[in-house]
């Protein structure tokens, strides 16, 4: 049996502007059902990638194919219209002069009792059956949004691109129709690219995340991946907060306050950075000036003295001058737990939480 195409694979996109590679050298696979994100800081040039895949603009090199069909190369360009795609954008509007079931009716064709079946059948997933016959200008912003959803998933299309199609919501709808959209997504078997710089809706709803900067992918697999694997610092900060110790290399290894880590492959004498984030550090409480014995797994506990506890509902967030050079170090606990600031508590860095890279500048993603 051979395996069925990708349903979307770019290859070594490049677009330009001003000179400027804003799209390097993006190579992109998606199969059918599975749902990826592109995820990166504004002017990445995510919306530019998604732009090149819907055929709005055109690449200066590279291959697009739909289920194994070149749609676009050297010498092939399908325009938008003929490449059997969904698009749904932020401020994407329905068509004010028509009604719901005239707006998602739009891309159908077929006899009229067949459409209207499928019109029926969305505006019932999305919750707006009721709405049917009335005109978007009557619709709060979510209901609009779900009649777009609808609209665009009409003529089954076999992908889908979405930029940013949640952000003009509140929180609270917003949620919920992101799942919504995921369950229907899924079981249309559509190949779904969405374009977000939001950390925490890539991970709701992506199969995949892949994350961009400065016009490359700089590393893509599965949210789990992203978040307990970053490549680089930066990718690591991206997804939260982190804390970094930096250290110096001797013979494979850098010694902290926390003990000793490994750091293979980097050169005596270099300085590295240890990055954990504040959901990770481990804290223990103060036994007369001493805290838990060293363990090879949780390394060695150094002490903390509580700037400042913040309650955050679910969590809180405790800020640690450290005792051994008067640092900083975040810690997110669970909101039961709020010290008082001046508490001395014991901290502790779990190897496997731990990611040792390079010291480098700072930057975005
Ligand atoms: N038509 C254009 N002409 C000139 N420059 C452009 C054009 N389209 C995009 N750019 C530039 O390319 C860069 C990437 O833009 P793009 O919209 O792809 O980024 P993005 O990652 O989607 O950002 P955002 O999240 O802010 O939408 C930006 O610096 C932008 O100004």
């Amino acid at each position: 049996m051979t395996t069925p195409a990708p349903r979307i694979e770019a290859t070594d996109l490049k677009r330009s502007f001003g000179g400027r590679a804003v799209v390097d050298d993006v190579s992109i696979s998606i199969g059918a059902g599975e749902i990826l994100c592109l995820l990166g800081p504004s002017g990445c040039g995510k919306s530019t990638t998604l732009r090149l895949i819907a055929g709005v603009e055109r690449p200066e090199a590279g291959r697009i194919a739909l289920d194994g069909v070149t749609v676009c190369d050297k010498s092939t360009f399908l325009p938008p219209e003929q490449r059997s795609i969904g698009l749904m954008f932020q401020d994407f509007a329905l068509f004010p002069h028509l009604s719901v079931c005239e707006n998602v009716a739009f891309g159908l064709t077929g006899k009229r009792a067949e459409k209207l079946n499928r019109v029926k059948e969305l505006l019932a997933r999305v919750d707006l059956e009721r709405h049917i016959n009335s005109y978007p200008h009557e619709l709060s912003g979510g209901e609009q949004q779900r009649a777009a959803l609808a609209r665009a998933l009409a003529p089954r299309p076999r992908v889908m691109l979405m930029d940013e199609p949640f952000s003009g919501l509140d929180n609270r709808l917003r949620d919920g129709i992101r799942d919504e959209t995921l369950g229907l997504l899924k079981d249309e078997g559509t190949a779904v690219m969405m374009v977000t710089h939001e950390p925490e809706e890539a991970m709701r709803m992506a199969d995949r995340i892949a994350l961009m900067r400065d016009g490359r992918i700089v590393q893509q697999g599965a949210p789990y991946n992203l978040y307990n694997s970053p490549i680089d610092k930066a990718a690591a900060a991206f997804f939260s907060d982190i804390n970094v110790i930096r250290g110096t290399v001797q013979g494979g290894l850098t010694r902290t306050a926390f003990g000793e880590f490994l750091a293979p492959g980097h050169a005596d004498g270099s300085h590295v950075d240890i990055v954990i984030r504040p959901q990770h550090l481990k804290l223990d409480f103060d036994r007369q000036g001493s805290g838990p014995l060293p363990t090879p797994r949780e390394g060695v506990p150094a002490m903390g003295r509580v700037r400042r506890s913040r309650y955050l509902g679910r969590e809180s967030l405790v800020e640690f001058e450290m005792a051994f050079d008067g640092s900083t170090l975040q810690a997110v606990v669970p909101s039961v737990f709020l010290p008082k600031p001046g508490t001395p508590l014991w901290l502790m860095m779990r190897r496997d939480r731990c990611h040792v890279f390079p010291s480098g500048p700072e930057s975005s993603a």
